[in-house]
């Protein structure tokens, strides 16, 4: 019988996070970071294209018949052989100090045009049925450009259901109990033992952190979301990013609930798993176009990481973010998440501002 606590998973995803993000964190260092813009006018580095390949690598040794989603293609390295050979450099570079963990992992990929094909199979359709890893190699890149926050995400989702799910965060505090701050600039850092953090949850069975360091895993501490008596004490994490998330009706939405103190900024991930350790309280994603659709490789983790650690995860209308629709969130508009126990008074104030602009 298959097994249904996903020990092995979690393992491997530790780990393979663990790994691409030690590379994200070379890149951070360097000067020159390969950016390209993409269609949607947003940017992709290096980095980003050297964890995915290491993550779908690790991913392929250990579940061969496993489907992935994962943001990037190799198009642009395979056209551009000066930046091809900037990824491959990284990714032969980059293992874990911890060798029975590297071998966990299947050890190094074979050749740059090995590579090039293993970034290619994160192009899964995605979809309801059987096993899906979904990956965002970096998520927040404008965030990592700019020394901000960011997240290496990885989820697995059962049948369109999310099982497992791990982020890294290598800018955000180790310690669950530092309070939270922007991480819009340069303030950010990953210096080692202070910095970097690794979120995970299984479905089921709770919500953990442990430190992001590069031997292998460290011990995990349980998270919880922040008690919250009192909704007009919360805090709220948003994007840093205006396009992505509308700051004018957060701030209405604030008002109705007599919130008086200031949101806090970041990128990326970094916000499902700050507010799930307690770090922060509500995470607002409002609609700035009409015609943007979520993707799933955006969610997948922070989504089951937030219901782990005791909150409710829902879009502004309040439906479940459902992953079965393939590889965008199609029946989903925003994100708000929030403690269980006052989920539903945020749902209503974000209705009655958004309602008002009809
Ligand atoms: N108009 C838009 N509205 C909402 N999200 C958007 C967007 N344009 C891009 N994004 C997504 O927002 C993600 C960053 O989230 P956040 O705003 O929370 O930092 C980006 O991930 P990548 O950086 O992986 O491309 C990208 O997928
Ligand atoms: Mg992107
Ligand atoms: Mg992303
Ligand atoms: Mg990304």
């Amino acid at each position: 019988m298959a097994s249904t606590t996903y020990d092995k998973e979690l393992n491997v995803a530790l780990l393979a996070v663990q790994r691409a993000s030690q590379l994200t964190k070379s890149v951070f260092h360097q000067n020159a970071k390969g950016t390209l813009n993409k269609s949607d006018a947003s940017p992709v580095t290096i980095g980003d294209f050297g964890a995915q390949a290491l993550i779908i690598s690790a991913l392929q040794h250990n579940f061969p018949d496993d489907e992935i989603v994962a943001e990037e293609e190799a198009k642009d390295l395979r056209e551009n052989g000066q930046l091809r050979d900037l990824v491959w450099g990284l990714v032969q570079d980059t293992k874990l100090s911890d060798s029975a963990a590297e071998q966990t992992l299947g050890g190094a990929v074979k050749s740059a045009d090995s590579m090039l094909d293993i970034i290619d199979k994160g192009d899964s359709k995605g979809g309801s049925k059987g096993r899906i890893w979904a990956i965002d190699p970096i998520d927040g890149t404008k965030g990592f450009l700019r020394g901000g926050q960011y997240a290496v995400c990885l989820g697995l989702m059962v049948d369109g259901d999310v099982k497992v799910g791990v982020l890294g965060c290598p800018n955000l505090p180790v310690s669950d109990s530092e309070p939270l701050k922007d991480g819009i600039g340069t303030d950010a850092s990953d210096e080692e033992g202070k910095f970097g953090v690794l979120f995970s949850a299984v479905q089921g069975q709770g919500a953990h952190s442990r430190q992001l360091g590069a031997a292998g895993l460290q011990q995990a501490k349980s998270i919880k979301m922040s008690p919250l008596s009192n909704i007009s004490d919360a805090t709220f994490c948003e994007s840093v990013e205006a396009g992505h998330s509308s700051q004018g009706d957060a701030a209405n939405i604030a008002k109705k609930l007599g919130i008086t103190k200031p949101s806090v900024r970041m990128d990326s991930q970094a916000k499902y798993g700050s507010i799930a350790r307690g770090a922060g309280d509500l995470y607002l994603r409002l609609p700035v176009r009409k015609d943007y659709v979520e993707k799933i490789w955006d969610h997948a983790a922070g989504d089951l990481i937030v219901r782990e650690a005791g909150g409710q995860v829902t879009d502004v209308e309040g439906k479940r973010l459902d992953f079965s629709h393939g590889r965008t969130l199609l029946e989903n508009k925003g994100v708000i998440a929030a403690p269980k126990e006052v989920h539903a008074r945020v749902i209503e104030a974000v209705k009655e501002v958004l309602g008002a602009k009809q």
